[in-house]
């Protein structure tokens, strides 16, 4: 068995993927997109890839291509603790305040704006498909004035020195990820689950009024706990968006088929993403 990631080797993807799945032989992947598409088309059997991160919010190319391109089940959710640090090479340590451009994805420089604003004010940013990725080409250019954002695993994968620790900021910075299939079979993880999530697409019929208070209310008055509802554009025209509805708990025979089924009955189109367990990181089993 094989499971795609988010490469090159030492992103927060990779370091996630190795924790929750120390015995499987992991392959990294160029972009999101392509990780995914790996999966469809049976070159590895798993993937996992970023979804949402407690500073910035949603990673919205995963739930874009999940969503109009490449629709895969959802089997498993690993939430994992995310810290920033500045690297840069070593040649340039002593320097790293006059760096005068910083490599990075584009969520990792967002959950690290204040500490960029205080001490690199001058520099301006490159976005790159990940941290290792940018690393990586902060790694070969030793003569630029550059550095990048990113993990100790990254730091130690290109042999960079870490200029400056922790730099997100706020201290709550986790990051879930997902984990896809193609068929929407059983995770080989020998750790036992933190929980279960179910997550739903919900398309809204159209001009009706209170049509997302009455789908609100078919989980409300059920008491299914929902812990993250979020918009995102059809992609068909103006004001059309659907929604992304995760629920606090495993597929039932009752509950939430009543509730799909109370929301169909509304106009409503719903697709089921996923039914999945969630394991969380510790601290210490990431570098
Ligand atoms: O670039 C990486 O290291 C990733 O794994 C991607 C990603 C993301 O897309 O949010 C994952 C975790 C961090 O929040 C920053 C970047």
């Amino acid at each position: 068995m094989k499971i795609g990631y988010l490469g090159p080797e030492g992103t927060f993807t990779h370091a996630a993927v190795e924790a929750i799945f120390p015995h499987i032989r992991n392959v990294p992947y160029h972009t999101i997109p392509q990780c995914m598409d790996a999966v469809r088309d049976g070159e590895v059997e798993l993937a996992v890839v970023p979804l949402e991160n407690a500073l910035e919010g949603s990673v919205n190319l995963t739930i874009d291509y999940l969503i109009h391109e490449c629709n895969l089940p959802i089997v498993g959710e690993i939430i994992a603790p995310i810290e920033q640090h500045l690297l840069v090479h070593p040649s340039q340590l002593d320097d790293w305040m006059h760096v005068e451009r910083i490599y990075s994805h584009s969520h990792a420089i967002a959950q690290c704006h204040k500490f960029l604003h205080r001490h690199l004010k001058h520099a301006t940013y490159e976005y790159v498909t990940s941290t290792s990725a940018a690393a990586k080409y902060v790694s070969e250019h030793p003569e630029e004035k550059i550095a990048a954002i990113g993990n100790r695993l990254a730091a130690k994968q290109y042999g960079l020195a870490i200029a400056k620790e922790n730099i997100h900021d706020y201290d709550y910075n986790h990051t879930r990820f997902i984990v896809l299939h193609r068929e929407r079979d059983l995770l080989p993880v020998t750790d036992k689950e933190d929980g279960f999530k179910t997550t739903l697409m919900v398309m809204l019929p159209k001009d009706q009024a209170g049509a997302l208070h009455q789908v609100l209310s078919a989980f409300a008055w059920r008491k299914l706990n929902l812990t993250k509802i979020e918009s995102r554009p059809a992609k068909t025209g103006l004001g059309n968006y659907f929604f992304i509805i995760d629920i606090d708990q495993k597929m039932d025979d009752v509950l939430i088929p009543g509730a799909i089924a109370e929301l169909e009955a509304l106009g409503c189109t719903v697709q089921i993403l996923g039914s999945y367990p969630y394991y969380t990181v510790k601290k210490t089993s990431l570098v």
